[in-house]
């Protein structure tokens, strides 16, 4: 597909940030773009075979803890399904696919993100699109396949995709470059989930994926990072 859905494609890598920026943010923007570029070297190095395997018990691990966590427990009572949001894995990230397959076996909705741009705006803005079983190859072409694409909101709309409130997810699995044990984290450079996560309801369950390749003593910290206790790792 559809280049008629893109309105641009962009790869990024990480690397140290240019020197326009105002100095008091630059020295951690820098810390940040060398450390994302070390621990994923590291997350690169781990051979497919062994991320593959790696990936089906972190996902299991991940199944459970949603499966025990009072979310679901608030769901059985009235017979609805939670709302879980994943990410189609890019490079060499944890693959959370066994952990979708066992959410559409259990009946939970799926969310998939995806990088919107709207009208006249020109930054792009994640949202989160619930993708049935049934529309999973779809979806697939359509956007899943192209995580860093921007895509436009009108023609996501017009293939039948509409965004999820974040207020509505009960459950993210949230996709990391690195992370420490103080609840620090660090991901590709986009600040998406550092705006996602402040919006989820408090007693939404917000939980990090990742290798234990992926730990480090300290993620540098700034004042708009959002924190994340929980991470299921492997
Ligand atoms: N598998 C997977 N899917 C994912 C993510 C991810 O980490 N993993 N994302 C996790 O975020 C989003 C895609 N990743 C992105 C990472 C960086 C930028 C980025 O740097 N964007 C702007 C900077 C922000 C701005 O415009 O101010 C840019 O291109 O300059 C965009 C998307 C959504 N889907
Ligand atoms: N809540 C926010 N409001 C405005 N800008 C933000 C917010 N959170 C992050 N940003 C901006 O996003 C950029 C990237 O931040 P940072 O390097 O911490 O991202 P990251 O944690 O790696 O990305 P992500 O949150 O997508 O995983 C920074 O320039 C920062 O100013």
């Amino acid at each position: 597909m559809p280049e008629r859905f893109t309105q641009s494609a962009r790869a990024r890598k990480a690397r140290p940030v240019a020197s326009s920026a105002p100095d008091d943010i630059l020295p951690s923007m820098n810390e940040k773009a060398l450390l994302r570029a070390e621990v994923l070297a590291r997350r690169d190095a781990i051979p497919l075979e062994e991320r593959t395997r790696r990936s089906e018990t972190i996902c299991h691990a991940l199944a459970q803890l949603v499966a025990s966590s009072c979310v679901c427990d608030a769901y059985a009572a009235d017979s609805g399904a939670p709302v879980i949001a994943v990410y189609a894995a890019m490079r060499s990230e944890v693959n959370v696919d066994p952990f979708v397959s066992a959410a559409y076996a259990q009946g939970w909705v799926v969310c998939f993100p995806c990088m919107v741009l709207d009208d006249g705006e020109q930054r792009a803005c994640m949202e989160f699109y619930r993708v049935s079983p049934r529309r999973m190859a779809h979806a697939r072409e359509a956007f899943l396949s192209h995580p860093l694409r921007r895509f436009s909101r009108d023609a996501l709309e017009s293939e039948g995709y509409e965004p999820v409130n974040p207020h509505d997810l009960d459950v993210v699995a949230v996709p990391l470059v690195a992370f420490d044990d103080a609840g620090g984290r660090l991901g590709y450079g986009g600040g998406n989930y550092d705006r996602l996560l402040p919006r989820l309801r408090p007693d939404a369950l917000a939980v990090g994926v990742a290798f234990e390749e992926q730990r480090v003593e300290a993620v540098p910290r700034d004042p708009h990072d959002a924190l994340l206790p929980r991470v299921v790792r492997g």
